[in-house]
């Protein structure tokens, strides 16, 4: 660890995501594991986080007292639940911090307040934080923009592990929206998210959503632009949870230099 190493918060240290951003931030030069949060009432507070996360003894006890962690901190790490967020991002505000949230399946009023916390704190939120899914998005929208929806119709097919909570997933909706912009329409007014039963015909300029869920899957999307005689399927496929880790911490380091704000993983690789 360097003097200018920036110090990083991982709240949601146990699970999934929590341990491989431990990890990654073990690997990546610039950055160090600064404090561990678990909810209280955890069975892993007072553990090692880097036991947990398997690398061995780090000396970070994992904490249930994120505010205490924050205020000596530079940046969190979060992918929790929308409500553990929604209150982090009021801590990350009173400690006037950098905060990256990567938990998906939040709604309209959670969004509504992690933008009032965004006044006080440098906040990137993005439903999926890899390079891959980003750029996908971007081609997304060019695709939907060149294929109109007279002769054009876009769904949008996600497959996730058997854990996963919220449906459609948060990348899902980052490609519709992308898709929705494309075409210059709102997402909300066109979107389909269920098909069940006696449905009728598809509706022109309408964007569906299927989702699967089942075993270990870390994250499969399919964009499908379905014309006349012809598809085209743009997709990305997840095999290793480190591309999200990855692509948080470099939000984090992205954001230590920025005004407090609202900010997107486009803002940070330059392609918004
Ligand atoms: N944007 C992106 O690139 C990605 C986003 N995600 C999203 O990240 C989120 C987490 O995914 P995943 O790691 O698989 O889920 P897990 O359930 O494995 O991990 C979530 C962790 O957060 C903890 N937690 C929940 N509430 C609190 C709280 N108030 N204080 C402290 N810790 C808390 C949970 O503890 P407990 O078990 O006790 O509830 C658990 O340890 C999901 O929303 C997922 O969709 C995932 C991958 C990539
Ligand atoms: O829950 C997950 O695992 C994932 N969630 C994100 C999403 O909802 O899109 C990102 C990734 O696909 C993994």
């Amino acid at each position: 660890m360097s003097g200018t190493d920036m110090k990083l918060v991982v709240v949601g240290a146990a699970g999934r995501m929590g341990q491989t951003l431990i990890r990654t931030i073990h690997a990546m030069p610039g950055a160090t594991v600064f404090a561990a949060v678990e909810r209280s009432g955890s069975a892993f507070v007072g553990r090692d986080a880097g036991e947990i996360a398997g690398l061995g003894p780090t000396g970070v006890a994992i904490t249930d007292k994120p505010l205490e962690a924050f205020v000596e901190a530079e940046g969190v790490l979060d992918f929790t639940s929308p409500a553990a967020s929604v209150e982090f991002s009021g801590l990350a505000a009173q400690a006037r911090i950098v905060h990256v949230i990567g938990t998906t399946g939040c709604s309209a009023d959670d969004e509504t307040k992690f933008k009032a916390a965004a006044r006080h704190a440098r906040i990137v939120k993005s439903g999926n934080m890899s390079l891959g899914v980003n750029l996908l998005g971007v081609l997304t929208e060019q695709a939907a923009r060149a294929l109109g929806p007279e002769s054009w119709d876009i769904e949008i097919l996600e497959m996730h592990h058997k854990h996963k909570v919220d449906a459609p997933s948060g990348t899902a909706l980052l490609l519709g929206e992308a898709a929705a912009k494309g075409r210059d329409i709102g997402l909300a007014e066109h979107s389909v998210r269920v098909r069940d039963g006696h449905t009728g015909a598809r509706v022109a300029g309408t964007i569906g959503f299927a989702t699967l869920r089942g075993g270990s899957v870390i994250g499969e999307h399919s964009v499908i632009l379905a014309g006349e005689g012809e598809q085209v399927t743009l997709s990305h496929s997840a095999t290793d949870r480190t591309i999200f880790a990855r692509g948080a911490v470099t939000a984090a380091l992205w954001a230590r230099s920025q005004k407090p704000g609202f900010y997107s993983m486009l803002d940070v690789l330059g392609l918004s």
